[in-house]
C-alpha cells in the first residue's frame, strides 16, 4: 500500500509556489457546461485527483475536456448525456455542481445523491430549495435526483438557511441562464464564489454582488466559452504556512493572495509567528515554539473549516491549552484519534476539542481519514521524534499536488513509497482523450 514516511525534526526553509484552488476550479469546470458555443480555456488548473474526476464526469456527459500543463480546454457544445452517475458523484461531492448548469441549459438532468462523508452528513436541501424556487420539479428515486422544468428556469428570490458554498454556486449557475432576475440572500462569501462569478461573467453572464451576502443574477439566453485563470488555493497556502510555523522555520508562500489569508494570518500572528505580505505572496517566520490560541471555524471571512485539522496539529505542539470549536461540519474531528496515536493531548467535548500543547509528538503509523486530516498528519509528522507512516494517501491527493515533494524541497525529511505509481502513470498516458498529462508529470 502506498504511504508517506516523514521523519520529524527538520526546520523548513525556502519557498513554495501555490497552485490554483481546488474549490474554485471544480465549480468553474462545472460552469463550463453552461456554454452552448465556443471553447473555454481555464488556466492554473492543479493536477489533482478531484480535477481528474471532474474531467471524467464532463467526458461522460459528452463534453470535450482536455488537460495539459495546468490548462484545461473544454468544449460543451454537444452534450450527449444528462446523467451524473453514482460512480463519479460518490468519488467527489463537488460532482453535484453539474446539476445547476445542466438543469438551466437543458431543462432536465439526473444526478446521483452525494450521500454523507467522513466529515458530516452534508445535505443538499438548500441546492434543491433554490432549483424548486426557480420552478423545477424535483424527484428522488433509486439514489438519484431528477430535476425537470418545461422551458427555462424562472428567476427567483432565494434565501439560504445556511450560507452554503455549494448551494450558492449551484444556484448561481442555474440562475445564469434563467429567465429574469434571481437574488440569492444569505449567500456564501468565499473567494471561490467570486471566482465563479467572474468566470460566468466572462462567459457573457450577468452576476453582481458575489463576495457579499446578496448575489443578484440577471439570466441571459445563452453563454459562451471564455478564458479564465483560477485563483490561488488559500487552503494549500495555509497548510504550508502551518508547516513553517510548526517547524519553527522561515518560508515564502509564492502566489498566495494576502487578503484571502487574513483569518489564518491573524491566528498565526496571535500565536507569535511573523508574517509579512510580499509582492507576490507572503512569508512566514517562527523562531520559537508558538503559544496556544482558541479557534472557531466559520464561513468566510471566518477561520476556514478546511484549515481546522492542520491548525490542530500546530496547537498540539504549542505552549498552553487551546480550544478549537468546529461550527461548520458536525463530524470533523476524525483526525483527533490519529493525532492521539502520536501522543497528542486532545479531548473532544461535542463540537469543541481541548488541546494541551506538548513539546514534540511521538511517531506512529497513522491513517488519513479525509483530505485535511491527511495534511494535518503530515504536519504532525514534521515534529514527531522519529518516523511517522501515513496511509490513506488518496484523500491527500484529492487536494494537494506533490505535498511531500514540496515539503522535501524546503528541507523536510519526507518521501512517498508508492509501488503502484509507475503502473498508474502508464495507464493515464493512454487516457489522453479525457485527461492528457502535463509533461512535468508524465
Ligand atoms: C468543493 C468545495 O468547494 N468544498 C468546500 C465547500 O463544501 P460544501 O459546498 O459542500 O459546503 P457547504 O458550504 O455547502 O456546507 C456548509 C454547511 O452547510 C450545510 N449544508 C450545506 C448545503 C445544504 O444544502 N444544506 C446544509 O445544511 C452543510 O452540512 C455544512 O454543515 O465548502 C465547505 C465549507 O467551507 C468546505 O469545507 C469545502 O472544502
Ligand atoms: C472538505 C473538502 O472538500 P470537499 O468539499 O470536496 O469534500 C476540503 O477541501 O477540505
Amino acid at each position: 500500500m502506498s504511504h508517506i514516511i516523514v521523519r520529524g525534526g527538520k526546520r523548513l526553509a525556502g519557498s513554495v509556489r501555490i497552485g490554483g484552488a481546488k474549490n474554485a476550479v471544480l465549480p468553474v469546470i462545472a460552469a463550463s457546461l453552461l456554454a452552448s458555443e465556443g471553447e473555454s480555456v481555464i488556466h492554473d488548473v492543479p493536477y489533482l485527483e478531484d480535477v481528474k474526476v471532474m474531467h471524467r464526469l464532463l467526458a461522460t456527459l459528452g463534453a470535450k475536456a482536455e488537460y495539459y500543463n495546468e490548462t484545461t480546454r473544454i468544449n460543451a457544445e454537444h452534450i450527449t448525456s444528462l446523467e451524473a452517475s453514482y460512480e463519479l458523484v460518490r468519488k467527489m461531492r463537488a460532482s453535484f455542481l453539474v446539476m445547476g448548469p445542466l438543469l438551466s441549459r437543458f431543462g432536465e438532468c439526473r444526478v446521483s445523491l452525494p450521500g454523507g462523508c467522513a466529515i458530516g452528513t452534508r445535505p443538499i436541501d438548500q441546492h434543491l430549495k433554490g432549483f424548486e424556487a426557480m420552478g423545477a420539479r424535483i424527484e428522488v428515486g433509486q439514489g438519484y435526483i431528477e430535476a425537470r422544468i418545461k422551458g427555462r428556469l424562472k428567476g427567483a428570490k432565494i434565501y439560504l438557511d445556511v450560507a452554503s458554498v455549494g448551494a450558492t454556486e449551484n444556484i448561481m449557475m442555474a440562475a445564469a441562464l434563467a429567465s429574469g432576475t434571481s437574488l440569492i440572500e444569505n449567500a456564501a462569501k468565499e473567494p471561490e464564489i467570486v471566482d465563479l462569478a467572474n468566470y460566468i461573467n466572462a462567459m457573457g453572464g450577468k452576476v453582481r454582488g458575489a463576495g457579499t451576502g446578496v448575489i443578484r443574477i440577471e439570466g441571459v439566453e445563452r453563454l459562451h466559452g471564455a478564458v479564465h485563470t483560477v485563483i490561488p488555493d488559500r487552503i494549500e497556502a495555509g497548510t504550508y504556512m502551518v508547516a513553517a510555523a510548526i517547524t519553527q522555520g522561515a518560508i515564502r508562500i509564492e502566489g498566495a493572495i494576502y487578503d484571502h489569508m487574513m483569518p489564518i494570518v491573524s491566528k498565526l500572528q496571535e500565536m507569535g509567528a511573523e508574517i509579512r505580505e510580499l509582492e507576490n505572496g507572503l512569508s512566514v517566520y517562527a523562531d520559537r515554539r508558538l503559544t496556544a490560541v482558541d479557534v472557531k471555524t466559520l464561513p468566510y471571512p471566518g477561520f476556514p473549516t478546511d484549515m481546522q485539522a492542520q491548525m490542530m496539529a500546530l496547537l498540539a505542539v504549542s505552549e498552553g491549552t487551546s480550544v478549537i470549536t468546529e461550527t461548520v461540519f458536525e463530524n470533523r474531528f476524525m483526525h483527533v484519534e490519529e493525532l492521539s496515536r502520536m501522543k497528542a493531548h486532545i479531548n473532544v467535548e461535542g463540537r469543541a476539542a481541548v488541546i494541551n500543547g506538548l513539546h514534540r509528538l511521538a511517531p506512529a503509523k497513522v491513517c488519513a481519514t479525509d483530505l485535511r486530516a491527511g495534511a494535518a498528519l503530515i504536519l504532525a509528522g514534521l515534529v514527531a521524534d522519529g518516523e511517522t507512516e501515513i496511509t490513506g494517501l488518496h484523500h491527500i491527493d484529492r487536494g494537494y499536488v506533490d505535498m511531500e515533494g514540496r515539503l522535501a524541497a524546503m528541507g523536510a525529511d519526507i518521501r512517498r513509497v508508492d509501488p503502484e505509481a509507475e503502473r498508474e502513470r502508464t495507464e493515464e498516458r493512454q487516457d489522453v482523450g479525457i485527461f492528457a498529462i502535463s509533461p512535468t508529470w508524465a
